[in-house]
């Protein structure tokens, strides 16, 4: 069967997004997920996203996520703000959407290739010295160090995301953050189900922006996140101690190219 595709970027982190509204994509198919996110055979993409009919009253669409690994998964960031642009771009949103993902309902506003998205608020922080731990639709390890830049984000990304602490608990994401000037931060991130470093991961900056205000590293509540594939910001209420809310995320979307597969 052939399939009509979109791909889409944010910052780097890059996406296969299709029109599931028909239902033609099985959703369990790992198999097909997996090549499609492949990059030698197939797509190539660190994620897949399905944009379906909505279970919610209210909704505009339902979003369902894929790692490149062909597991569904916990939220993505970015690939929630690349899938409210292909929605505007499909003519099921203008400017504004309200959506449900895996990790519960979302709002979010487009305008001009710029997304903004808001995310889950943060129950619980927690810290052990340089690093944080919390889930901001996805789990994220958040540690706080210098020279991000020489690191090996894939070997010592995979050490901690495989480490006891995480391994039979589901894994984590793991983010190496440093501090530029005050309410900028330097973020490269090493994503569970890609098992690689991505140039950028929604998620990801959200638990920095959230674990640098609650570990005393900013007094700001509007975050600039520098990654390698460009810029994201992120900006937060803090209610009381570990608790945020309001966060919302944003930056931009783009599509790249679409074509057909065969499935
Ligand atoms: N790989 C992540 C999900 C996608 C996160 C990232 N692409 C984002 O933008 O949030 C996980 O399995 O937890």
């Amino acid at each position: 069967m052939k399939i009509q595709f979109y791909k889409y970027q944010g910052t780097g982190n890059d996406f296969v997004m299709i029109d599931n509204r028909q239902e033609l994509l099985s959703k369990k198919d790992t198999k097909i997920v997996k090549r499609l996110c492949d990059r030698k055979f197939g797509i190539g993409a660190d994620g897949l996203i399905l944009l379906e009919n909505p279970d919610a009253e209210g909704d505009d669409f339902k979003m369902l996520y894929f790692n490149s690994d062909g597991n569904e998964s916990s939220m993505c960031g970015n690939g929630g703000r690349c899938l409210v642009a292909f929605a505007k771009f499909l003519g099921v949103i203008e400017d504004e959407a309200v959506f449900t993902a895996v990790d519960g309902p979302h709002k979010a506003t487009v305008s001009d290739g710029m997304v903004s998205l808001q995310m889950q608020n943060v129950e619980e922080i927690r810290k052990f010295g340089n690093v944080c731990f919390l889930n901001t639709g996805s789990p994220h390890h958040v540690v706080f160090t210098k020279n991000v830049k020489d690191l090996k984000v894939k070997e010592e990304g995979a050490a901690i995301r495989y480490s006891d602490v995480y391994m039979n608990n589901g894994g984590t994401n793991v983010n190496f953050v440093e501090a530029e000037e005050n309410d900028t931060f330097l973020v490269r991130t090493y994503e569970r189900g890609v098992e690689d470093e991505t140039l950028s991961c929604g998620t990801g900056v959200t638990a920095v922006a959230i674990a640098a205000n609650a570990s005393g590293r900013t007094n700001g509540n509007t975050i600039r996140l520098i990654v390698p594939g460009g810029e994201l910001s992120v900006s937060f209420e803090k209610k009381e101690e570990g608790q945020y809310e309001n966060i919302w995320l944003t930056g931009p979307a783009e599509q790249v190219f679409k074509g057909e597969i065969e499935c």
